[in-house]
């Protein structure tokens, strides 16, 4: 996959040259490449904004740098262009497993009170574009936004994950845990500061180990998301929290 990200703060994705993601990309697994919205300003003062028509607070992100770096930076190769914005679509679980099967994607970071309206208009001219909400609350700019969204794309692409990372993902995909939070998880001491880790973990019963993960994660799931549990399919329920 070949992400391109198009910022006035490329060194705010400093981060993708760590961890997992920057051994992706060191691999060559991951083509990722950061580029300066202000290279695309012709101006001695490389001015990216201005005034918003009609009035009101703040600045708008001028169109023609956000154009002429689109064209540049896709070159008319298929790729899809994700927006950050407050008002985009919220961005879930399931459109980060759709988006890591793209080949391109590049992201377009606003600043200031957005992007001209137009950049996503043109650009939808030439390839799919999604306005996209990592969640309702209100950040600077899209960067944070598009370092959430490239790690929880990235992460699900063969090989990105060691063994030993993948195995939070697939407690989520197995065994009647679809749609929980994950529940607690200890390991070595076995008491710390007089806290000792629940005895079934240790018993060696893979069974009872599995019934009480489940439970636990049906009960913290039940109490930080009750939106959850009221979609969780009746048969997820055992007769016990049935009767709850
Ligand atoms: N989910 C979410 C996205 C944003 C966001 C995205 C882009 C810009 C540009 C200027 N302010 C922005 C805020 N806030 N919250």
């Amino acid at each position: 996959m070949r992400i391109d990200i198009i910022s006035i703060f490329p060194d705010y994705f400093a981060p993708l040259d760590l961890s997992l993601i920057g051994r992706a990309r060191a691999s060559g697994l991951l083509d990722v490449r950061v580029h300066d919205l202000r290279s695309w300003t012709h101006d001695r003062h490389n001015t990216v904004d201005d005034t918003p028509y009609g009035g009101g607070p703040g600045m708008v992100m001028k169109p023609e740098p956000w154009g002429e770096a689109l064209d540049e930076v896709v070159a008319g190769a298929p790729a899809r262009l994700i927006l950050p914005t407050p008002s985009g679509r919220p961005f879930r679980q399931a459109d980060a497993e759709r988006l890591a099967g793209e080949e391109r994607l590049v992201f377009g970071c606003g600043r200031y009170e957005g992007i001209d309206s137009r950049v996503a208009a043109d650009a939808a001219l030439r390839m799919p574009v999604e306005e996209v909400s990592i969640g309702d609350y209100v950040l600077n700019g899209g960067e944070s936004a598009t370092l959430v969204m490239v790690e929880a794309i990235t992460r699900l692409l063969p090989g990105v994950l060691g063994n030993t990372e993948s195995a939070v993902q697939d407690s989520f995909a197995s065994g009647g845990m679809e749609n929980l939070v994950e529940g607690p998880v200890y390991t070595k001491p076995v008491m710390w500061r007089d806290q000792e880790v629940p005895p079934v973990l240790l018993s060696g019963n893979h069974g009872a180990v599995d019934r009480w993960r489940r439970d636990q994660a049906l009960r913290k799931t039940a109490r930080n998301r009750p939106d959850l549990v009221g979609a969780m399919p009746e048969e997820a329920l055992d007769r016990r929290d049935r009767e709850v």
